[in-house]
Parts: C-alpha cells; sequence; structure tokens
C-alpha cells in the first residue's frame, strides 16, 4: 500500500510555495523550481482530457518551514535629560521690556551688554555667585538629586534617585552628543520613512532651545540633523528619489484668550488658521541643501516670539514645531520597497515658569499661564496614555484636546508612533524645585510603550493647505437667497478654481505642489465646509424670521386690544345714547339698554375669557351677535323705532296739519309729533310746548306725571276725549310710541264722531272698558278704515312700531291690551311675561274705573279751514260704520252688565300710585284756557290742566283713596 501511494504521490515540492490571491498588477514572473512548466504550444496543442489536476491536496500537505515571526517592537519611551552647566549667570532684576522677537543666533552676554549700553536707565544687578550643584550624575541613566541645606534642614524635601533614562547628558556635554544618542536613531528611521517626534521639555532658561537650535557656534540638533539629512541623502545616491520640505510654526496665546498658529517660514501675514488638529495655510519650503535650511532655521528664530525674564533673556514665549518631511518617490534603494513620506518633527517647548522666578506681570504673566499650561497638558497626554496602557479597559482620555499642541501632535501622546522626550534642568540649588517637579512628573514616562511599526504618515500633520482668502462674511441679517446663492456659486467658482491650479500644480516633476490625493480631500474639505457655512447663515435666516413673526403677531395682540378696547367704548356710547335718547322720551329702553348692557358685559367676559387669537373672530361674532340682536330688538326698541315712526308719521302728521289745522293746532299731540318729526329728543320740549300750550287738555304729561304704570289710563282718556280723537290716531302711534298705547285707539276714535264725543264729555264719564272691547273687536275693520281715509302707516307699520315701542316698555304694558292687540305674537308674551303682576293687576282695575273726563275743547272744534271740516265730516261719516254697540257709553254698559267694579287689594304699585297721586296738590280751580285770536292759545301758565285734575279725582275717587 505504501508502495502504491508512493507511487501515486506527487513529486516533492519546493521548499516555498508563494500563493498570491491578490497579485499586483506589474506582477513579476514566478520563478520556476522543480516543475517544469510545459510550453505553451504544447498546452495550446493539448487536449482538454491530457490537462492535469491541479494537485491541491499535496500543495496542502506541504509543510512550509514557518519563518518566525517577529515580535511586536514595544519600545519604551526614550527619555533623555540634559544637565545645563552650572556657569556664572547674569540675573536681570529689572527688565521691564522684552524684545517681540528673537535674533539668532545671538550671544546673551554681548546682547546684556548691548542692552546696558543702549539703555543705562536699566539697573542691573549682576552678581556672580558660585553655586553648588542640586543634581548629580550617578551613571549614564540615573542621577540623584539632592535638596539645598535649607529645604533639607526644614525636612520638607530629601535626596532622590531618578533612574530609567535613556541617557544623561552631563553638563560637559556637546550638542553632537545629544544628537548622536537621542537623534541619530530617529534619524535614521526617518531616512527609512517612519515618522518621529522630539519634544524638549524643561523650566525656563534650562537649555531647550540651546539644546534644539543651539547657535551658529554650537548648533543645536535641527541643524545637525538637518546636516545629516542631506548627508545622508547623497551617500544613498538616492537624492533624487527623495525631497525634504521643512515647515516651522509657533502657537502662542492670544492674550490668554486663546491660541493662534504663526508661520515662522510665511510672508508678512503668517497667521495660520487652525481647525481642530489640522493646521491650514502652513507653508513648507523645499530644502534642497543644507545653507538653505540654515538660513531658513535663522529666519524662522528671528521670527519666533521671545522675551527677557529674570530666568531668561531670551526666553522663548512660544511653542515652536519643526517639520522636517521626507518625501520618497520611487524605490528605495536600500530597502527596494516604495517608501512613504516620514515626518520628523522637532518640539521646542517654552519653559515652565513659576512667578516668583520670572518675576513676570501683565502680558508676560498671561504668557506664563499660557506656557504653563500647555505643558500640564502635555504631561497630562503623556499620563493618560501610561494610564491607558496599564489599564485599557478605562479608555485613553482625550486631555489632548484642551491644547492646541497637544491636538497636533496626538498620534504620538497617543502611543501610535515614536517620539523620544529630552529633559533639559539646570543643576543650580535655587533650581531643585524646578528641577525636582520635572523629574518627578517625567521619569513615570519611561514606562510609556509605544508601538515602533511604521505607519503611513500622518496625512492630517501633512496638509499644506494653500493660502487662500478668507471666507467673506456674510451678513447674518436677513440675506436674500439670491444673495445666498449668489455667495455659493461663488464659492463653488472659487474652489472649481483653486482644484484646477491645484490639479496643474500637481506635477510630479514639481515637489512643492502638493499632491492630487491632498487635492481631492481639500475640495471635499472645502465643500464641507461651504455647506455648513451655508446651513448656518438659512439657520440664521430661519431665526430671523421667527424673530419677525413674533413681532408681528405682538403687532396683533396690540392690535387686537386696541380693537376690543374700541369696541368697548363704542358699546358704552350706544349705551349712552339709548339712556339719554330713552330720558329723552321719558320712558325707559330697558330692553335695548339690557341687550347693550348684556352685550357689552358679554364682551367683556368674552374678551377676558377668550384666547388672545381668538379675540379677534369672537368679538367679530359678538358684534354680530350683537348687531343681530339689536336687529331683532330693534323692532323692540322704541328709539329707532320712534324715528321710523316719526318718519312713517311724518305723512300722517301732515295729513293731519291739513285735516285739521286748528285741531292740531290745539292738539298736543300734533305739536309732540312735530317735535317728535325732527327728532325723537325734542319730545321733551314738544311735551313742554305741549304742556303749556295744551297742558289743561292734554293727556300727556298728566300722563307722565303719573307714572309708566298708569298709561293706561290714557286709553279710556281718548276714548273719552272726542277732540282728541280726532288727532287720536296720530296721538295713538305716537302715544302709542311714546306710551305704550296701542294704535286701535286711533281708529276707534277716528271713526269716533266728534259729536258723540262731545256729548261723552257732557256726560263727562266716557266708558273705558267699552271702547276697548270694541276696538278689540272692531280692530280690522278699524284698520281698514284708516288705510282708507286717513293717511296714518299701515297696520304693519303700526305694528312693528307698536312691537318696538311695546318691547321697549315691556314693564308698563298691560296684558290685556297685549292680548288683544297681538294675541299670537311671540313678543307680546315675552312682554306680558316681563309685566309686573302689580301693573297688570293695577290694569285691571284701571280698566274697571269709570273715567268721568270733563275736559271738552269747545274752542279746538272750531275750525276755520274748510278742508279740515270736510275731513271732519267724512271721519264722522265712517264713524257711522261703527256699530252701536260701540258708541253706547260704558256706563251703559256697565248698567247692562249690571257689575260693578270690584274691589280688590290693591298692589304695591297701586299703592306707590296712589300716594303719588296724594302727594299731589289737586286745584279745584280749572283755569280756562286763553284763546287769542287766531284761534292758537297762548301759554298757560296753570301748573296742572283740567283733564290732569279731573283724571286725579277719578283715580283717587276710584282708588278709594
Ligand atoms: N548646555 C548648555 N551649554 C551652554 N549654554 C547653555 C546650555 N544650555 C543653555 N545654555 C544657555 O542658557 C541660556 C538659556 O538657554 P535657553 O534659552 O535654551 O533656555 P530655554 O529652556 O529655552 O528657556 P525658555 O524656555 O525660557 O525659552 C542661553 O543663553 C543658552 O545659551
Amino acid at each position: 500500500m505504501e508502495e502504491k501511494q508512493k507511487s501515486l504521490s506527487p513529486p516533492p515540492c519546493p521548499s516555498t510555495v508563494t500563493v498570491r490571491r491578490n497579485p499586483p498588477r506589474r506582477a513579476r514572473a514566478t520563478p520556476f523550481t522543480t516543475t517544469t512548466k510545459p510550453p505553451l504550444s504544447s498546452l495550446a496543442c493539448a487536449k482538454p482530457h491530457d490537462v492535469p489536476t491541479f494537485p491541491i491536496d499535496e500543495i496542502l500537505s506541504i509543510q512550509i518551514p514557518q519563518s518566525e515571526p517577529k515580535p511586536a517592537i514595544a519600545e519604551s519611551l526614550k527619555i533623555f535629560l540634559r544637565i545645563k552647566p552650572l556657569r556664572t549667570f547674569t540675573k536681570v532684576t529689572t527688565t521691564t521690556k522684552s524684545r517681540p522677537r528673537n535674533v539668532w543666533p545671538q550671544n546673551p552676554s554681548k546682547k546684556n551688554n548691548a542692552k546696558e549700553n543702549r539703555n543705562p536707565e536699566i539697573t542691573k544687578k549682576v552678581r556672580k555667585k558660585d553655586e553648588e550643584a542640586c543634581i548629580t550624575l550617578n551613571d549614564s541613566y540615573s542621577v540623584t538629586l539632592t535638596p539645598p541645606q535649607s529645604l533639607q534642614e526644614l525636612k520638607r524635601s530629601k535626596t532622590e534617585v531618578y533612574e530609567g533614562f535613556s541617557h544623561v547628558f552631563p553638563a560637559d556635554c556637546s550638542q553632537n552628543d545629544v544628537y548622536d544618542k537621542m537623534v541619530q536613531p530617529l534619524l535614521e528611521d526617518f531616512m527609512k520613512g517612519k515618522s518621529g517626534m522630539l519634544a524638549a521639555l524643561g523650566p525656563s532658561g534650562s537649555g531647550k532651545t540651546h539644546t534644539v537650535f543651539g547657535s551658529l557656534k554650537d548648533p543645536g540638533i535641527v541643524p545637525i540633523t538637518l546636516r545629516q539629512i542631506f548627508k545622508k541623502n547623497d551617500e544613498s545616491c538616492s537624492g533624487s528619489l527623495r525631497s525634504f520640505n521643512l515647515s516651522i510654526f509657533e502657537i502662542c496665546s492670544e492674550r490668554g484668550k486663546g491660541e493662534k498658529a504663526y508661520d515662522l517660514l510665511g510672508g508678512e501675514s503668517s497667521e495660520l488658521s487652525v481647525q481642530q488638529s489640522t493646521i491650514r495655510g502652513l507653508k513648507e519650503v523645499p530644502i534642497q541643501n543644507l545653507e538653505e535650511a540654515e538660513s531658513l532655521i535663522g529666519q524662522a528664530m528671528l521670527k519666533r516670539a521671545t522675551a527677557t525674564t529674570n530666568s531668561n533673556s531670551q526666553s522663548s514665549r512660544s511653542q515652536c514645531i519643526i517639520n522636517i518631511r521626507a518625501s520618497c518617490n520611487g524605490f528605495s534603494n536600500e530597502t527596494k520597497l516604495q517608501s512613504s513620506d516620514a515626518m520628523l518633527t522637532i518640539v521646542d517647548l517654552a519653559g515652565a515658569e513659576r512667578e516668583k522666578r520670572t518675576g513676570n506681570q501683565g502680558e508676560r504673566l498671561v504668557e506664563s499661564n499660557f506656557i504653563n499650561n500647555t505643558s500640564m497638558v502635555f504631561g497630562q497626554c503623556l499620563r493618560s496614555l501610561l494610564e491607558y496602557q496599564k489599564n485599557r479597559k478605562k479608555g485613553l482620555q482625550k486631555h489632548h484636546q484642551n491644547s492646541l499642541l497637544t491636538r497636533y501632535l496626538r498620534d504620538y501622546l497617543e502611543g501610535k508612533k515614536r517620539m523620544a522626550l529630552i529633559l533639559t534642568v539646570k543643576a543650580g540649588e535655587e533650581d531643585y524645585l524646578d528641577t525636582s517637579y520635572l523629574l518627578r512628573q517625567a521619569s513615570p514616562y519611561m514606562k510609556i510603550k509605544f508601538d515602533n511599526t511604521e505607519e503611513p504618515c500622518n496625512k492630517r500633520q501633512l496638509k499644506t493647505f494653500p493660502r487662500a482668502e478668507k471666507n467673506k462674511k456674510i451678513k447674518l441679517s436677513a440675506p436674500k437667497t439670491s444673495q445666498i446663492e449668489e455667495n455659493f456659486q461663488g464659492e463653488r467658482c472659487q474652489i472649481s478654481q483653486e482644484v484646477n491650479l491645484q490639479g496643474k500644480k500637481a506635477d510630479p516633476t514639481d515637489r512643492s505642489s502638493p499632491r492630487l490625493e491632498h487635492v481631492a480631500q481639500d475640495k471635499n474639505e472645502r465643500e464641507h465646509i461651504i455647506m455648513r457655512n451655508f446651513s448656518k447663515v438659512l439657520w440664521n435666516v430661519l431665526k430671523q424670521c421667527n424673530e419677525k413673526l413674533k413681532v408681528a403677531e405682538g403687532e396683533i395682540f396690540t392690535l387686537k386690544d386696541s380693537l376690543r378696547r374700541e369696541q368697548l367704548k363704542s358699546l358704552g356710547l350706544e349705551t349712552e345714547l339709548i339712556s339719554l335718547k330713552s330720558s329723552c322720551l321719558a320712558q325707559p329702553c330697558i330692553p335695548e339698554v339690557e341687550v347693550i348692557v348684556n352685550a357689552k358685559e358679554h364682551f367683556e367676559v368674552d374678551a377676558a375669557l377668550t384666547n388672545e387669537r381668538n379675540v379677534d373672530d369672537d368679538s367679530c361674532n359678538l358684534i354680530k351677535a350683537r348687531r343681530e340682536a339689536g336687529a331683532e330688538e330693534s323692532s323692540e326698541t322704541p328709539v329707532p323705532k320712534v324715528r321710523n315712526v316719526d318718519d312713517d308719521s311724518c305723512n300722517l302728521i301732515k295729513a293731519r296739519r291739513e285735516a285739521g289745522a286748528e285741531e292740531s293746532s290745539e292738539s298736543p299731540v300734533l305739536s309732540v309729533l312735530r317735535n317728535v318729526d325732527d327728532d325723537s329728543c325734542n319730545l321733551i320740549e314738544a311735551r313742554r310746548e305741549a304742556g303749556s300750550e295744551e297742558s289743561s287738555k292734554s293727556p300727556v304729561p298728566n300722563v307722565r306725571n303719573v307714572d309708566v304704570d298708569s298709561c293706561n289710563l290714557i286709553n279710556p282718556r281718548r276714548e273719552a276725549s272726542t277732540e282728541e280723537s280726532s288727532e287720536s290716531p296720530v296721538l295713538s302711534k305716537n302715544v302709542k310710541d311714546a306710551e305704550l298705547v296701542p294704535c286701535h285707539l286711533s281708529s276707534e276714535n277716528d271713526a269716533e264722531p266728534r259729536q258723540s264725543v262731545n256729548s261723552e264729555e257732557n256726560v263727562g264719564i266716557p266708558s273705558t272698558i267699552t271702547h276697548v272691547e270694541a276696538e278689540v273687536t272692531d280692530f280690522q275693520r278699524d284698520q281698514a278704515i284708516q288705510n282708507q281715509d286717513d293717511p296714518t302707516p299701515s297696520p304693519e307699520q303700526v305694528e312693528v312700531s307698536q312691537d318696538c315701542i311695546n318691547s321697549g316698555l315691556s314693564n308698563v304694558q298691560t296684558k290685556s291690551a297685549i292680548s288683544r292687540r297681538f294675541p299670537d305674537s311671540e313678543k307680546q308674551e315675552r312682554n306680558r311675561r316681563l309685566l309686573p303682576a302689580s301693573s297688570r293687576s293695577l290694569t285691571e282695575e284701571m280698566n274697571d274705573l269709570e273715567i268721568k273726563d270733563i275736559q271738552t275743547e269747545k274752542q279746538q272744534v272750531k275750525t276755520t279751514n274748510t278742508r279740515v271740516q270736510k275731513k271732519a265730516v267724512s271721519i264722522q261719516g265712517q264713524e257711522t260704520e261703527v256699530p252701536p254697540r260701540e258708541a253706547e257709553p260704558a256706563s251703559t254698559k256697565k248698567q247692562k252688565n249690571g257689575q260693578k267694579p270690584k274691589r280688590r287689594l290693591q298692589p304695591a304699585s297701586s299703592v306707590l300710585l296712589t300716594r303719588e297721586i296724594n302727594t299731589l296738590e289737586i286745584e279745584d280751580d280749572i283755569a280756562e284756557p286763553k284763546v287769542n285770536r287766531g284761534g292758537k292759545k297762548t301759554t298757560v301758565s296753570q301748573p296742572r290742566s283740567q283733564g290732569s285734575v279731573t283724571l286725579l279725582r277719578l283715580l283717587t275717587n276710584n282708588l278709594h283713596l
């Protein structure tokens, strides 16, 4: 079996087999090993059944020798310590002026001497002091920190040993030593395409800037690095494939409020725009040789902000970042791999300062706060990284967001890239606290691990955007949509132009131009920014529209308030007008007033209760309702109807005037009507006139004087009065208007002959009851007669006016009168209900009274106008149509009926009426009216008319007062 298997087994496979799943496009030919590949021609000619099966089993059975995987390089953070040599130093006790910019290279001693010579006013105390070192070097990796004697006595501190440094540079070390130990490894990786960062930390004046930049005579790590870069580049003969760019910028505080970045290699406008961790507009200057690089370094140092403090005559006031970017084009001869961009970042932090040491004040103090804050955030980031690496469950705290520098160095501070720190300390005793603080803070950093696996160069830090003009600020005060669109279109055009320019610059031969991928990213980011700004503008526009809407709503509310007030005023005015009219008419217009008052109250209540937005509608509805109610009640309203009736009765009055001029001259009703024709308010004057002229004969003043409840007395009086009967249609209507006497009296009185009236006058007491009954039964007929003969208003008009008056004076209208006149009318029913019981009983009683009216106006009967006589004749003719029953006096009827008026308990109103009557001084003397030659009455100065006196007597007698 085994032999068979051996015979069937495929030939031995090579030791290594490359299975390429995703071969590159330019795949290289796979080297042939033992298996000979048949020629293509033979393959092409071979038949399908001759194709050998793919030896998948053989391949899988091959045991490939596994190369030992390289352990993940987890290097610890390299921390170097450099001790500044003890030396004679100058301490500036009074320094007031700080230089804004540094002059590099510069000799401090010469500088101080020059300053002293320039400004002799500045007093300087230069004292030389031989100090003892507080820090001693144990070995290349550890130091011992000894507190000064004063602190030892206080037992506040003790000697401490700090070890674990990557290397400790003694005071007498050179810049090259520092470079060799610290920078050289970073540079080698950098040249291989690995990015790295080196930062110098330490208190102010400890030698950070000296270490980083150095001087012409003693250049620091940056010049040395640049020198080594070009040296190595020349040695590797790959200079044509690698290019270097240099960029230097600083981050400083903006009067303590914020952080700003300035390009130290840029032109005049060196301020950079900062967005999160991206610094835009930073100029990357390609460097071809060392001379160019050194000149750029010198230029940057000149621009860097420095100031003189007690600790350092040239104290750096900003965080300075130097970026050296290596761009590799093609394959490296060393690695045979395509190299990526690498960045070597060297950071010269501003030294932490103590106020006591620096003596900073004002702006310097603000800068100190900024510097110390940045140093603190930097340390927090490292400590949080250490804690995170100890316990990754906690998560990495985002302290890097607290400063621009840490945001920019985020990848390093999160342990993603290699970095190294160099601590610079001063060895003097007086620097013990600063040194101790720094060592205690930084010694744990040695435990920080970082991945040495190279990542592609962080594009975020490499972004160099061409300087573009700042976007124009768009006015947020309600810009028009067209303006927004124009701005948007303009920005888009600008972007397209910039993109085109960038695309043109993205020539591979032009190393200074950004790459196409950067251009694409820039385009996307700029579009994003534009859309964001556009959305902000739209948001602001919407907010402003909302504010305007609120203002408009407020105006609407105020307008509604004013409208409500005006409506209330108008209601009040209407109420006053109605009350005035009612007072003029001497009759209360209670329903109308009630309607208005109720409407006003309802309106006020509604206005108070209804919502603001519904006020208008509600008020409008209320007004409509009020108008409707007014329309409904207008038929019951005496005032307007009085006007209507006045208008309607105008013709009647004229006719009456024509019919009986003399009578009308004597009639108080006509005189009243004349006045009422013009205006109802003049009714009082008319009545006064009537009272003055006809007061002795006119029932109207008396009725008014008696009471409203006694208005029913008018009917019998009118019926009894023949002289007035001729005028009674008008009187009935006018007095009806004013006194709620039904209009049936008019027709009846018209039909009543004057002679009979005279006879009745002679009798003295006409029968009111009989008369009323007659008018009820013959009401329609009387109306027909009226329509035929009298220019009185039509029955409908009279009815309407009657309704109006009745409703207006429903409190005084008798039930019987209403039931007779309008038995089916709802309004009358309502008025009947509204009529008080006392008034009804009084009316009934009054109907039972036998009123004897001795008032006759003989002089009125005599008319001089023939036409009026004809009219009177016609009226008399009409009277003949009246049934004799109607003509019968009430006494006769009473005798026939054999009924006596029942004496009942008087209601309260009657009692009041009686009291009023009793208070009246009834004079027996009846003043005779004076008649002038024209038949017109002169002014009568009698206090009471004859009729009224008679009426009072009747009342007194019948009421058994
Ligand atoms: N190792 C050194 N050898 C010689 N001189 C040094 C050394 N270190 C610092 N100095 C000198 O000390 C002075 C202060 O140094 P430097 O300006 O570098 O301090 P700094 O830490 O940058 O201070 P700051 O943080 O305020 O900028 C400089 O004049 C510098 O020449």
